[in-house]
């Protein structure tokens, strides 16, 4: 059984169904990617796994346990955190307030885990979160999720509004994520840089799942080289 199984998800939005039977198995350890253009129903995705939006049916498991329509403070216990789309960092907090409150009960305790991973923060304990730059945010935001020790850690679009510099050190700090043991499941536009660090990948469209596999063949697939990655495979 994997660590987080999603199967046959439906989620709507008053009379208008957004996803329409998604399943995916994250395994211990793992990183899968869902790619997809905008609007096909990653962020709604995000979000019912978080317990923020409603599943209408299908069911969520987490290290065996059902999850689905739990309240999200459950599901954080259990082991799941979200870094959402947009940052939703606290702007006029600290970084450091943001990361203690992000800790819940665990607090300060977790600071020196997680802040090895975040150099810069360290430097700007201090500092409003909203005096960051686009990508020290982007990394606070990781941050805070991980302040909770979480098994799945869920990435909504961590690479946008990003120069490529930066997007390139988001997804290298993806890979070190999953070296300590943190299993990922992140949705992407950025297919290219998504498909170098996942195992997995899945192609959403219309809210449904119309391609999966191994990402090294995601990323020489032709339908994804020509819809994701400007008609070049992926180096
Ligand atoms: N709260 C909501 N109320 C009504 N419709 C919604 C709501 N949330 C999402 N939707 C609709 O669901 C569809 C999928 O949106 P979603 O944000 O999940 O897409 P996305 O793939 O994350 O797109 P993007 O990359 O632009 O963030 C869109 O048509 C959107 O308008």
């Amino acid at each position: 059984m994997a660590l987080l199984e999603v199967r046959d998800l439906h989620v709507s939005m008053g009379v208008q169904e957004i996803l329409h039977g998604i399943d995916i198995d994250l395994g211990e350890g793992e990183i899968v990617a869902m790619l997809g253009a905008n609007g096909v129903g990653k962020t709604t995705l995000m979000r019912a796994l978080s317990g923020i939006y409603r599943v209408r049916s299908g069911t969520i498991t987490l290290a065996g346990e059902d999850i689905t329509n739990a309240p999200s403070h459950t599901i954080v216990a259990r082991g799941l955190c979200q870094a959402p789309e947009g940052r939703q960092i606290f702007a006029t907090m600290s970084v450091r307030e943001n990361l203690v409150l992000g800790g819940g009960p665990q607090g300060l305790a977790r600071l020196d885990e997680v802040l090895p991973l975040f150099p810069i923060l360290g430097e700007r304990m201090g500092q409003a979160a909203g005096s960051l730059s686009g990508g020290e945010q982007q990394m606070l935001c990781i941050a805070r999720a991980l302040m909770r020790s979480p098994r799945v850690l869920l990435l909504d679009e961590p690479s946008l509004g990003l120069a490529p510099k930066l997007v390139k050190l988001i997804f290298d700090l993806v890979a070190q994520i999953r070296q300590q043991g943190v299993s990922i499941l992140i949705v992407e536009q950025n297919a290219r840089g998504a498909l170098r660090v996942a195992d997995r990948a899945a192609v959403m469209e219309g809210g449904c799942v119309v391609l999966a596999g191994p990402a090294a063949e995601l990323a020489s697939d032709p339908r994804i080289v020509e819809a994701y990655l400007g008609g070049h495979v992926a180096g």
